[in-house]
């Protein structure tokens, strides 16, 4: 079938885009889709795939997939490009949009240029860090500067959810770390049933932070959108950053502006489309 797609990137963290409205797309089509079109040598190169499908709820219903198929709860680069996408090709053309992920609805505010939103809002919900919830398996009720073994030494650690599960430890440089061979430590740790997104963060000041990512799935991206603000929940529990203002979250691929307070975080970031092309598939 000829199946048309397109390709965005939020801070250099791209993904494949699939118009659910045009077509349906079962979960086992897409988790094989995933891994084909994700490979950047024999596919269309991105961090995975993302399904736009109608919503009862909300304006669109996001399904995101890693690089490896497996299915993710929520991706906080990609539903700023979901926002721009239902935007962009008039699903809905509101500058207040209500985006449906497997962790819930997540109001987004869009900022547009030239009738195009280059520019995204998005309440992420709080932060939890609450072990049953992330998961981690221990006895422990939360993990913060949590001393965590691995076969690379120990690490100190804070563990929590953004919808997705995350960890985070903080280092004086992430620039000389050999992330290829750490990340991968912490993703099939014993102590994570799921698996787990691993945040690599360098504080510069109680404003700017920067940080790489090891994502599950798919291994290390130029930016994480929910690892960003997961980041940032961790410098100020651990008394680095400030609650009830905006940090700089520098990642490879751009910045992200998070808000952080105990209730509710923003994460403010670009939303590009960078081409659409048209495919012939049998699913
Ligand atoms: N890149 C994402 C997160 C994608 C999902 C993650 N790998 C998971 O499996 O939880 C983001 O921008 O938040």
């Amino acid at each position: 079938m000829e199946l048309t797609f397109t390709k965005m990137q939020g801070a250099g963290n791209d993904y494949v885009y699939i118009n659910g409205f045009d077509y349906t797309i079962t979960p086992s089509q897409a988790e094989k889709l995933a891994v084909k079109l994700a490979d950047r040598h024999f596919g269309i190169g991105g961090d995975g795939l993302v399904i736009i499908d109608p919503s009862d709820i909300a304006d669109a219903k996001m399904r995101m997939y890693n690089a490896d198929g497996s299915e993710g709860n929520m991706c906080g680069n990609a539903i700023r490009c979901v926002a721009k996408y239902v935007y962009d090709y008039a699903i809905a053309k509101k500058e207040q949009l209500m985006i449906e992920s497997k962790s819930g609805v997540k109001p987004i505010t869009v900022s547009t240029e030239n009738n195009q939103v280059h520019l995204a809002t998005v309440e992420m919900g709080a932060a939890n860090f609450n072990t049953p919830a992330i998961p981690v398996l221990t006895e422990e009720t939360q993990w913060i500067d949590y001393s965590f073994e691995t076969a690379h030494g120990v690490y100190q650690v804070t563990a929590l959810s953004m919808g997705n599960p995350h960890l985070v430890t903080f280092m004086k440089d992430i620039h000389t770390l050999r992330l290829s061979e750490i990340g991968p430590l912490f993703e099939h740790h014993s102590a994570f049933p799921e698996r787990i997104n691993t945040e690599f963060v360098e504080v510069h000041s109680n404003q700017e932070i920067s940080m790489r990512v090891w994502e599950r799935g798919s291994g290390e991206t130029l930016a994480c959108g929910t690892g960003a603000c997961a980041a940032v929940a961790a410098a100020v529990v651990n008394g680095y950053c400030l609650s009830d203002s905006w940090v700089t979250v520098h990642l490879l691929g751009g910045d992200l502006e998070i808000y952080y307070s105990k209730e509710q975080i923003y994460m403010k970031g670009p939303a590009v489309e960078v081409f659409t092309g048209q495919l012939n598939i049998s699913l």
